[in-house]
């Protein structure tokens, strides 16, 4: 992974914006896929697919130790993020579904 040398303070927080940024659109374009999946499900129950959960996120606890990165930070993050998707992924389950 590339990450450029800094020299001052405000050159690193610009960095760290920078990856926000991207950070925020990544979020925005799973959760895009995630309204997609809500097409293909049958059920409310079929929406917390609770197998697929477990591996997703045994999956980026294993990028994480790859990386160097805190696993259990990067667990908790997806347990968050996963958590609000499902809920995002109902919505779009039950307004597919009112038409
Ligand atoms: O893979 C799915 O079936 C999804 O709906 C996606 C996703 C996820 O956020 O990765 C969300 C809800 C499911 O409980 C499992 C995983």
């Amino acid at each position: 992974m590339k990450t450029e040398k800094c020299n001052t303070l405000a050159e690193a927080r610009k960095k760290i914006d920078e990856v926000d940024e991207e950070i925020v659109k990544l979020i925005a374009k799973r959760n895009n896929y995630i309204k997609q999946i809500a097409h293909f499900k049958t059920s409310v129950t079929e929406v917390k697919a609770e197998e697929r959960i477990e591996d997703v996120i045994s999956r980026v606890r294993q990028q994480a130790i790859d990386l160097d990165l805190s696993p259990n930070l990067i667990n908790d993050l997806y347990v968050r993020m996963i958590d609000a998707m499902v809920e995002s992924e109902i919505e779009e389950f039950n307004n597919a579904k009112s038409f």
